[in-house]
């Protein structure tokens, strides 16, 4: 049979040599699937969906695979696989033919997810097949298929999943992504004392999982389901967030602000127009900033995981993009405390908590005063737990609010895909070539062949322009390179 007859109502059957994978039952709930070979703890939290009314117009086709290109992974070892298996199929699109399942990786709510890789062209690129079977969904359920679909087939960045093929093949839905060797957050954290890390691994995880939401807010997504279990690890120790079945989708206007912010000690002072009338003083300036923030979504859908819910979820009079950042805050918590702030005995006390007007609390332990960094770290969790949406931190301008926040002092935004992965105790990370510690920059060898590649760039530039001029455009990493080169250079501003 040729690939035309396959796409025609023909599942081809998966290769059962080593493992029972018979694609019934895909309703299993999340915390009773104890029995899977899932790398997440059987505790992880399941995520509730009262009602589902955000549904996305979607269409979906019976006998269809989709292929989507991603300009920003071109060079990726995955998309290579899949152009060149695609290339030698005789329909120009992947099949579940051209997959070979490995492994059983876990059971959701909505089905299961296998390793897999590509059957005859490339033994080493590892993916992850999540397979739907739509005929055993609620018309509900059945909605976030299309939902989770729709929104991954829109993403293409590195804290997220990139769709490589949705194949549709009789009554089964089938996406495939990147697949995460090394767990989630959740079975992370239960591997620490006290479940809780260390903070410059928090800061890690937290900065790029704020890129992450960021990213979809932009996009106009509001995630909705913001959990350590649904962080997981790639193979480098980045982050990439998981589940879009919750998500929904609001439109979001882009805008460039103004902003005028006091210089601080270190901040290089830029070339400014002397105005004789301003009342401004000289230690301010004046910066544009990028805002793309979706600040009128709205949903009174009741969605997501009870520890995680925001005020507004929870009381069920309709909610927007501020629930992400509400949750953004209780992750942060967790991370470092081993518990979520407002839980308690049952389901239900916890929403209480959430509902009552009690403010966060923190255990404050002797030892953990002196830890460099704690003040911020509960700075920024109290100014995310604020129960009124509209003074919550992130609810008007998104990310680029909170990467302000002192917590995040010191973190160069662009570069962070570059950072080296903390290392962590139950966490084994394969290395990259070119990482930098977000802490101390790298080796010293790493440090200064930056130093030296960024003079080379800096002085062909200058000779280019015939001018002496500064790279103010790329002034973080120039003050990066400084700032962890030898240690007896600093750069003077002005
Ligand atoms: N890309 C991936 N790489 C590795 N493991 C994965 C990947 N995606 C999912 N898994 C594993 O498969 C399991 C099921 O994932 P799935 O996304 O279907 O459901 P879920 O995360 O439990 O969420 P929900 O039930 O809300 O859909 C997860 O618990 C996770 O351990």
């Amino acid at each position: 049979m040729d690939d035309k007859d396959a796409t025609n109502y023909y599942f081809p059957p998966p290769d059962y040599s080593d493992l029972d994978l018979s694609f019934t039952s895909t309703t299993t709930d999340r915390t009773t699937t104890t029995t899977t070979t899932s790398a997440r703890s059987s505790l992880a939290r399941s995520s509730l969906a009262l009602s589902f009314n955000d549904r996305l117009s979607t269409t979906t086709n019976s006998t269809s695979t989709t292929l989507h290109k991603r300009p920003h992974r071109k060079s990726d070892p995955h998309w290579t696989a899949i152009k060149a298996a695609s290339t030698l199929s005789s329909t120009g699109s992947i099949h579940l033919r051209h997959l070979k399942l490995i492994r059983h990786l876990g059971t959701g709510n909505l089905g299961r997810v296998f390793l897999c890789r590509l059957r005859d062209y490339d033994h080493n690129t590892q993916f992850a097949l999540k397979v739907v079977d739509r005929d055993a969904l609620s018309p509900k359920k059945l909605s976030q298929v299309q939902t989770e679909a729709q929104i991954l087939s829109l993403l293409d960045h590195p804290f997220l999943p990139t769709l490589y093929a949705h194949i549709e093949v009789s009554h089964y839905t089938c996406l495939l992504i990147d697949y995460c060797p090394n767990g989630d957050l959740h079975s992370l954290l239960s591997k620490q004392p006290s479940n809780r890390l260390p903070l410059e691994s928090v800061r890690f995880y937290a900065a790029e999982v704020l890129v992450a939401l960021e990213y979809l807010h932009a996009n106009g997504v509001v995630y909705r389901d913001l959990k350590p279990e649904n962080v997981l690890l790639r193979e480098d120790g980045h982050v990439m967030l998981s589940d879009f079945d919750l998500c929904f989708k609001s439109d979001v206007v882009p805008k460039l602000e103004t902003r005028s912010h006091r210089r601080t000690a270190g901040t290089p002072r830029r070339r400014r127009r002397c105005n004789c009338f301003s009342d401004r003083r000289p230690e301010e300036e004046t910066v544009m900033e990028f805002v793309a923030e979706p600040t009128t979504a709205f949903s009174k859908s009741c969605v997501g995981t009870h520890e995680y819910l925001a005020p507004e979820l929870v009381s069920g009079n309709g909610h927007g993009n501020g629930v992400d950042w509400w949750a953004f805050g209780v992750l942060v918590y967790e991370l470092l405390n081993g518990t979520t702030p407002f839980k308690g005995a049952s389901k239900e006390a916890t929403l209480r908590n959430i509902a009552s007007s009690r403010g966060v609390r923190f255990q404050v332990e002797a030892e953990e005063e002196v830890v460099a960094g704690m003040a911020e770290a509960r700075d920024l969790i109290e100014k995310l737990l604020v129960k009124d949406p509209r003074r919550r931190l992130g609810c008007a301008r998104g990310a680029t609010d909170i990467k302000r926040h002192p917590f995040f002092n010191g973190i160069k935004w662009p570069l962070i895909r570059m950072y080296k992965p903390p290392e962590v105790r139950g966490l084994v990370v394969k290395k990259a070539k070119s990482q930098m510690s977000h802490v101390t920059g790298g080796s010293s060898f790493q440090k200064r062949r930056r130093l030296w590649w960024w003079k080379g760039l800096n002085s062909i530039m200058r000779k280019s322009m015939g001018a002496k001029r500064n790279l103010n455009s790329n002034q973080n990493y120039y003050c990066y390179c400084y700032a962890n080169g030898s240690g007896s250079k600093v750069r003077k501003s002005g």
